[in-house]
């Protein structure tokens, strides 16, 4: 198995080199994490193909091991084969896995099968601010099941059958979409749910619900429509490429002055993205199944056309520009010639890691816990810095450091662990000079 402790935790850099080269991306935990979830319903035997090796997927695999489940993982090919036949769930003795958000969506699973899930208050996942549970203690409260509060914990009980409901969200939530789309599979008839979230990872996850025998209306759209209550089967089901690795490695060649070239069988999720690059100067240009992106000389922001407005980046639920790549484009922000505003539309504590930036000689101002601006193109220095637990700021103070001459450190890297297989090993293959080590 692959549960083995991973204690280097910081990243030191050696920077300054053009990264260039092509990378293989894997698959997107957002999308990898509630299908494991999901397959808990299931007591048929399921083959999962692309499962990254990420420290989320090794807590759910040892969860489903502590309950009993038959759990084997190739390593090597990627290949999880899942048997959830004898297993048996104690609220009492086994605790969910901590400090990740998909732990929530073992909750419905555990419902349908066991008829009790036991959440920790400590479930958390990236420090983004505030990470609200009540819309999903509303959806399951919705259909039919119990939720009270006990010490340090939430305690989810179900009496009868989930009933199916009609449900409006306050907001197109990632996480609680998912687990109405889970709660709905059990729930013989037809659920609603309106102000779904739609990102690429909600589809992924909604088209291995099909696989599994549930019928779903409406994926990738704001309005989904779930016929429940059917007996679920298993199958094989491949994971797509991760749009936020994707990403991550075209800016990190950008950043440098370099040429990376990542396999990109979803171009068409990419329209707003490349957009998004073209206002730093870069040119994505997909062609093939790749994607590479180009830089004409130094990272420059665009002028706008209208007199008194800065560029800007506003991220806010999909089809907006996702809010976890938000980091990876203020790195090139700092680095790019001229001004940008960002603008965290889903978040309100996400942005105070930017002050950070100034230990590389970065001038980032602060205008209210959504938006700062990057007075970028500055000269910058090799720095010491410290990485908040959030996966895609690790990576952002990695490419600022990449891209400067010299030797920086990037402690507390390790959530980047936690999304991204082999990172290391993917950049040196691109020429970086860069290893993990311990904390001294
Ligand atoms: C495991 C997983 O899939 N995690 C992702 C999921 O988390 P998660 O599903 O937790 O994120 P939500 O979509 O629920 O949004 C997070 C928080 O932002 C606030 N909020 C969000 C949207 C909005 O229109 N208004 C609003 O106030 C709420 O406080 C909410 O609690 O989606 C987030 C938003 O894309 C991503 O950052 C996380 O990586
Ligand atoms: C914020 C993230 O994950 P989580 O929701 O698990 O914290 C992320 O994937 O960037």
């Amino acid at each position: 198995s692959f549960s083995l402790p991973f204690p280097m935790s910081n990243l030191i850099v050696h920077g300054g080199a053009p990264l260039r080269g092509r990378i293989t991306p894997s698959a997107n935990k957002n999308a990898v994490l509630p299908v494991l979830c999901a397959t808990l319903l299931t007591r048929a035997p399921l083959r999962l193909v692309g499962v990254p090796d990420i420290t989320d997927v090794r807590k759910i695999l040892d969860i489903f091991r502590a309950l009993g489940s038959q759990v084997h993982l190739d390593e090597a090919a990627g290949v999880l084969t899942l048997h959830h036949e004898h297993t048996h769930f104690d609220a009492s003795q086994h605790r969910l896995p901590e400090e990740m958000r998909s732990s929530i969506m073992l909750v419905p699973p555990l419902l349908a099968r066991f008829g009790v899930a036991r959440l920790e208050d400590n479930i958390k996942g990236c420090t983004l601010g505030v990470r609200e549970i009540d819309p999903h203690v509303e959806v399951f409260r919705h259909f039919g099941a119990e939720v009270e509060r006990t010490e340090g914990s939430l305690l989810v009980r179900r009496t009868g059958a989930l009933q199916p409901v009609q449900h409006w969200l306050d907001y197109a939530s990632v996480t609680t979409t998912e687990n109405f789309v889970l709660c709905a599979a059990g729930a013989p008839g037809t659920s609603t749910l309106t102000n779904a979230a739609s990102e690429p990872h909600v589809q992924e996850f909604c088209r291995f619900m099909q696989l599994l025998g549930v019928r779903i209306e409406g994926i990738g759209t704001s309005r989904l429509v779930v016929h429940g209550g059917g007996e679920l089967g298993g199958g094989e089901f491949r994971f797509d490429e991760d749009f936020h690795e994707i990403t991550t490695f075209l800016a990190l060649g950008a950043i440098t002055g370099g040429d990376v070239r990542v396999k990109n069988s979803a171009p068409e999720n990419f329209p707003l993205i490349d957009r998004t690059f073209e206002k730093f100067g870069v040119r994505v240009e997909h062609e093939g199944g790749w994607s590479c992106a180009r830089v004409a000389g130094p990272l420059t922001v665009q002028t706008p056309f209208t007199a008194n407005v800065l560029t800007k980046v506003e991220a806010a639920p999909w089809p907006y520009f996702p809010v976890d790549l938000l980091p990876i484009f203020i790195a090139l922000g700092v680095r790019a010639q001229g001004n940008a505003m960002f603008w965290n539309k889903v978040y309100d504590g996400a942005l105070g890691w930017t002050s950070e930036l100034s230990k590389f000689g970065a001038h980032v101002f602060s205008s209210d816990p959504h938006r700062i601006v990057t007075f970028g193109g500055g000269q910058l220095t090799p720095a010491v810095v410290e990485s908040p637990y959030i996966i895609r700021v690790a990576i952002a103070l990695f490419m600022v450091a990449a891209s400067i001459p010299g030797r920086s450190e990037i402690r507390n890297a390790l959530p980047i662990r936690r999304a991204h297989p082999r990172f290391v090993e993917n950049l040196r293959s691109l020429g970086a000079q860069v290893e993990w080590t311990c904390e001294e």
